[in-house]
């Protein structure tokens, strides 16, 4: 399975946004990881659409659209309108999955389901065949900047384990929250290809992280 880089933009310099996108572009990163949190889903807001809006024209990677925010079906449209390519949503944000799911379908991106550390995996099983991609959440959302929760790894495994089960081997398996260049291994060898990593990319020199996180990352 191909890895892919995906720097959370949560841990960029606000004042520079386009000079933070650019250079995990030009350094090699697949995704632009973008959160967005409501202040009910997670305690804490971030950002919306204009900001995705106006950061569309830096780049031509790929959006990965992290929604933190209550029944996420009620904005699917307008993020796509803003230039999302991935909408993740989580399992415990929806009332109606399949519905949730089916509408980021109908409007041309790839969806994926997410849930949080608590949350156990036969909670999302009955989704697995109608995503393009897994994200399992390493800290409980809300923040950038959070210690790695260790049974993350487990939980990859499993996912894993059940999507090769069920003949979906083509579902890519994200980790989001506290990956960093010292645990980046555990994460690839329990399975996860798509790597979301805040804190670590965007402290010090942003493009130099990247470049360290994906000659990791190519070796697998
Ligand atoms: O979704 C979230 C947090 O809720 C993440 O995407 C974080 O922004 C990742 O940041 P680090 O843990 O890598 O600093
Ligand atoms: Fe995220």
């Amino acid at each position: 399975m191909m890895t892919i880089l995906s720097p959370s933009i949560l841990s960029a310099d606000f004042k520079n946004l386009e000079k933070d996108i650019k250079a995990i572009d030009e350094a090699g990163a697949e995704y632009i990881h973008i959160d967005v949190m409501d202040g009910r889903f997670v305690p804490s807001i971030s950002y919306g659409m204009p900001v995705i809006k106006s950061i569309r024209s830096c780049t031509s990677r790929v959006f990965d659209v992290h929604l933190m925010i209550e029944e996420p079906i009620r904005y699917i449209e307008e993020f796509v309108k803003c230039g999302a390519d991935i909408i993740t949503v989580h399992v415990e944000a929806c009332e109606d999955v399949v519905a949730t799911i089916e509408k980021i379908r109908e409007c041309g991106v790839k969806a994926a389901i997410t849930l949080n550390p608590e949350t156990p995996v036969k909670a999302i099983e009955p989704y697995l065949s109608l995503v393009d991609m897994v994200l399992v959440m390493s800290v409980h959302p809300g923040f950038g900047g959070q210690k790695f929760i260790p049974e993350s790894l487990e939980k990859v495994k499993q996912i894993k384990a059940k999507l090769i089960e069920k003949g979906l081997d083509n579902v890519d398996i994200e980790i989001d929250g506290g990956i960093n260049i010292e645990n980046l291994v555990s994460v690839l060898e329990a399975g996860a290809n798509v790597i979301v990593a805040g804190s670590a990319v965007f402290k010090n020199d942003a493009g130099a992280n990247v470049k360290r996180f994906k000659e990791i990352m190519s070796t697998y």
